[in-house]
């Protein structure tokens, strides 16, 4: 299933319970603007390459559009419009005043130089800077991105349009960053998983963990739940599964990606190392949580799947399919609008300290997430409970419900 499908099917099982009209689903529902380009960069060896770029702008009732740029080979048009309108519901449920935008270019960033990541990046900026913006719309790392894309990025959209850091957020703290933006979305998974688990009766010591993917998101979940005393059984990357039944060292296995010159789990060895797809068939996993590519749990693999719940740390990373096998299996899902948004949420703190050329604590960020988090999950399980639905079905409710009032409002809709 197409990813923009599957998102799509997510939001009509929310309008379907919201009783809204076939015709204001399908303006709520597509893209505002829709941008693709020509991104050609000279290679270290002279040689030319030709990649295309996207930025697809979803819906801005509730304020200026927001959401990441990701640097990946699967990256096309379709995915980016998906990850675009997961943005709307997304900053919607935790009420940021944001809609939602999403941007990409089809390439593989691991196979290039940091020089060549260097003129990607203002090539592409070059193409769409008069489309972002502080007021517009505003980009911040997805994956296959971090800090210094990001500065590239504000370096060369100012080349334009004079000193602006709140044209892009995730910037490095030393320029214009927000303390704690880059440790904000697996610090947010992490605490609503405890705060999950916690809520269905699971202890942290029967809460044996299971985290598929470990760069910005699945590093800082892990060390959060670690330090939180869930047993991680299993962490993986691109090069493999890595297994302990008793728990992984996640001090250890840190530190070993830290040492490593492409930053991978590779040559790991205090534990098991099977293939890369073990780990979501692992038997003994109580908590799965896909923090890296989307439509990775599919109605091929579901089957497999022994956890009872699931922390969408990933974006959509359930295709609708598996999600009504999981349901009916009686699997929790915390859906990835609710699960990652503590990342977007930071990055609102960010651009609100680049606007007042002011600078919060550490702790200050740390709180205000914690709290904003707490507020949207209350939020979610209570509507969940009440309407007798699925978290993810009550997060899209809340979220489908904050963009329609803000379009009436404005008096776009009737
Ligand atoms: N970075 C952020 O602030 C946010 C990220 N997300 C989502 O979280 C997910 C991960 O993003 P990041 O951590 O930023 O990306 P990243 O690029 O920092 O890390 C991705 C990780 O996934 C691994 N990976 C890729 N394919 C894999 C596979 N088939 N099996 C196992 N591991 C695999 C990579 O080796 C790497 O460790 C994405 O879906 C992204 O959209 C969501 C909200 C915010
Ligand atoms: O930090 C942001 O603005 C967006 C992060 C993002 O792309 C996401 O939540 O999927």
């Amino acid at each position: 299933m197409r990813a923009f499908e599957s998102t799509q099917i997510f939001f009509d099982a929310a309008a379907e319970h919201l009783n809204i009209e076939p015709s204001l689903r399908e303006a709520l529902l597509m893209p505002s603007r829709e941008v693709q380009v020509q991104v050609t960069i000279e290679r270290d060896d002279g040689s030319l390459a030709n990649y295309v770029g996207f930025r697809v702008q979803h819906d801005n009732s509730r304020g200026p559009m927001k959401g990441g740029l990701r640097y990946h080979p699967q990256v096309d048009l379709d995915e980016v419009r998906s990850l675009a309108s997961l943005m709307t519901w997304k900053t919607a449920v935790v009420n940021l005043p944001y809609g939602g935008a999403k941007g990409g270019i089809g390439v593989n960033p691991s196979k290039m130089s940091k020089r060549e990541i260097e003129r990607l990046t203002r090539a592409f900026v070059d193409q769409i800077h008069d489309i972002v913006g502080p007021d517009t719309d505003i980009p911040a790392p997805d994956m296959g991105t971090d800090h210094q894309v990001m500065a590239w990025f504000r370096n060369q959209w100012e080349k334009y349009h004079g000193f602006n850091p709140a044209v892009i957020t995730g910037k490095p703290v030393e320029e214009y960053g927000a303390r704690g933006r880059e440790e904000a979305t697996g610090r947010g998974v992490g605490s609503l998983t405890v705060k999950l688990a916690k809520r269905l009766g699971i202890k942290p010591a029967a809460a044996k963990t299971a985290i598929q993917g470990f760069g910005n998101v699945g590093t800082h979940a892990a060390k959060f739940l670690y330090e939180s005393e869930f047993p991680i059984i299993a962490v993986s990357d691109l090069t493999g599964t890595y297994y302990d039944p008793n728990g992984l060292n996640i001090s250890e296995v840190l530190r070993h990606k830290l040492n490593h010159p492409k930053g991978l789990l590779e040559g790991y060895q205090h534990c098991e190392c099977l293939p890369v797809d073990a780990l979501m068939s692992l038997q003994d996993v109580n908590v799965l949580i896909p923090a890296a590519l989307g439509g990775v749990i599919t109605s091929e693999n579901v089957n497999d799947i022994h956890a009872s719940i699931i922390i969408e740390a990933a974006n959509g990373p359930v295709d609708p399919e598996a999600d009504a096998v999981l349901q009916e299996k009686g699997v929790t899902i915390l859906p990835d609008i609710l699960a990652n948004a503590g990342g977007v949420t930071v990055s609102y703190f960010e651009w609100v300290q680049n606007r007042q050329h002011y600078r919060w604590t550490l702790d200050r960020v740390r709180q205000e997430l914690d709290h904003t988090m707490n507020e949207a999950f209350e939020n979610v399980w209570q509507t969940a409970q009440q309407n007798n639905v699925s978290l993810r079905n009550a997060a899209y409710m809340i979220g489908i419900t904050r963009v329609r009032r803000a379009a009436e409002l404005a008096g776009l809709t009737s």
